[in-house]
């Protein structure tokens, strides 16, 4: 259900406010909830059932919350402790939802803090950038286009403009009845879209998902591109987190948890979860039986495959063969360095790169995170991490380790003459891949049994919302459907509009489905 919008969350007019079903506020009689899974989607199911009074009980197989924005200690070669974790991760403004789970711990959102660009690099010297890009489309995408290098005016007359109206109005499931069936870079291709402009906004953008344009599904890219560019007037710049992860995020909101009663487990990996009669739901952990009024299962792709498969008594057959298909993205790397001086004055805080290997961005974490500034100040030195995502499965780590600090020293090269104090390097390979031609068999919040829910960021939300806040949207709506089954009303949530914004747009975008003999 869509409605008009009570406390707007971002700078957007047209943000759409999702209500949930009416009901009481609190269950008539005691309920309780097995959350499984720690990361944002977990955390914000548990907290979304807290809130209306359900007893939550959340395992995490790790022994820290937060998924794969978890932080851990770690010991540096000069005796610092400072917190590892997969480091940089864009707030985009647009994420209505995880912004909402983060208010609830700290109203006015001090734990990030802006960054000012969204610079992007190609290894030919084209750079590119978002700053004084206006936020509002549909002078975003002119104004990008206007001022893009990238963008030469020969490229954009070769370009098909027909094609290209798939993107001016992207509506959710539709976009992936058009596009589901053609890979990102086909669908490139068939615009004739340039290929520097390719190389810096869509490259930058389809490994952000982990994979290749040619293995993504040409729909999720056009849902991105509407989410962050052509349907949100948040803009492309982002926030970043003022500390890490543990501090910033998920101490405030386990303490909020426990507060409202429930309890959260870490180092507790769920085994077995059995549906059992009159929609009670048992979940086995360690060999401890315990029975659940409702379960949310909110896992990365491995985690659910594994307790799907250990769980022969969970959902039909046809259910179960679409959870083993899930597939991750091949692995990625993130790299980060502890340098005895500064990457030069020039380095901005985040660039996302193209052409130099498999290098994709740096950060100088120094420059926005709490914890690396006092660290770079104490050493006169700095902190930057490298990311490579989509790495082949079977390339030499250590080379690629090797090869990426090599790429550093090409985008920034200050940096060959700092040495490098420590090093982590993290290798993972839990991203959801979203393959051509994988939406329908993707699970969604819903499953057979009504009192088991999924959530996640591999979970098909109708919405037009992705990663993080893919996470956060469907572990609402997942606390939300077990709500709705107690009668119990559900939590309000938002996004960035389901539909192109303008109107003279979609009516060229009918007019050219009419000629192509194309219906909704
Ligand atoms: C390097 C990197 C950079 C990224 N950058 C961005 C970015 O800039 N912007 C953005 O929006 N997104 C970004 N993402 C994606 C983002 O991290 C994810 O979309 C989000 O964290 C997914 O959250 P989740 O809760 O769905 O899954 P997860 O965080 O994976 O949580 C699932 C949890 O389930 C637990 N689990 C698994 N099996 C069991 C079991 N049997 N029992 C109990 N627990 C179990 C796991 O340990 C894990 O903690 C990035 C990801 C990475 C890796």
């Amino acid at each position: 259900m869509t409605g008009p919008a009570h406390h707007r969350p971002g700078r957007d007019r047209r943000i759409e406010t999702v209500l949930p079903a009416a009901g009481r506020p609190r269950p008539a009689e005691v309920r309780t909830v097995a959350v499984v899974g720690g990361g944002i989607a977990g955390l914000a199911a548990a907290t979304a059932l807290a809130e209306r009074g359900v007893r939550v009980i959340l395992h995490e197989a790790r022994p820290v919350l937060g998924g794969r924005l978890a932080g851990w200690p770690t010991t540096l070669a000069d005796g610092t402790t400072v917190t590892m974790s997969r480091g940089f991760h864009a707030f985009f403004r647009q994420y209505y939802n995880l912004r909402g789970l983060l208010r609830r711990v700290d109203p006015e959102l001090r734990c990030l803090t802006p960054l000012p660009d969204y610079p992007l690099r190609h290894a030919d010297g084209i750079r590119d950038g978002f700053a004084r890009v206006p936020r509002t489309p549909p002078w975003s995408a002119l104004g990008f286009v206007a001022r893009s290098p990238a963008f030469r005016r020969g490229d954009l007359l070769r370009m098909n403009p027909v094609a290209a109206l798939d993107l001016v109005d992207v509506r959710v499931p539709r976009i992936y009845r058009r596009l589901d069936a053609v890979s990102a870079t086909a669908f490139l291709d068939a615009i004739g879209f340039p290929a520097a402009a390719r190389h810096l906004a869509f490259e930058v953008f389809s490994r952000s998902f982990f994979c290749d344009p040619g293995e993504l599904s040409a729909a999720e890219m056009a849902l991105m591109f509407h989410i962050y560019f052509l349907g949100s007037a948040e803009g492309l710049l982002f926030d970043v987190v003022r500390e890490p992860f543990p501090v910033a995020l998920w101490e405030p909101l386990a303490a909020r948890l426990a507060g409202m009663g429930a309890e959260l487990r870490v180092s507790s990996p769920v085994d077995e979860v059995v549906p059992c009669g009159r929609g009670a739901v048992e979940v086995r952990c360690r060999g401890e039986r315990r029975r659940y009024d409702g379960v949310v299962l909110a896992l990365d792709t491995a985690g659910l495959r594994r307790l799907a498969g250990g769980s022969p008594g969970l959902g039909t057959a046809e259910w179960r063969a679409r959870i083993a298909a899930l597939r991750t993205a091949p692995p990625f790397l993130v790299s980060r360095l502890w340098l005895d001086r500064p990457p030069g004055p020039d380095a901005p805080g985040f660039l996302g790169t193209s052409g130099f290997g498999r290098l994709d961005n740096v950060s100088v974490l120094d420059r926005w995170e709490g914890e690396a500034a006092r660290w770079a100040a104490a050493h006169g030195g700095s902190v930057v991490e490298l990311h490579a995502y989509a790495v082949p499965p079977d390339a030499d780590r250590d080379l690629e380790q090797r090869r990426l600090v090599a790429e550093l020293h090409r985008v920034h090269p200050h940096t060959r003459r700092a040495r490098i104090v420590d090093a982590r390097h993290e290798w993972h390979d839990d991203c959801p891949l979203f393959p051509v031609g994988g939406y329908e068999a993707r699970p969604t919040v819903r499953t057979p049994h009504p009192a088991v829910v999924l959530a996640g960021d591999l979970v098909r939300a109708d919405l037009p919302v992705a990663l993080m806040e893919r996470a956060a949207t469907t572990g609402f709506l997942a606390a939300n459907t077990l709500l709705e089954r107690w009668g119990v009303r559900g939590h309000t949530l938002w996004t960035v509009p389901r539909r192109g914004r303008t109107a003279a747009l979609r009516a060229l975008h009918r007019l050219a489905d009419h000629r192509r003999g194309l219906r909704g």
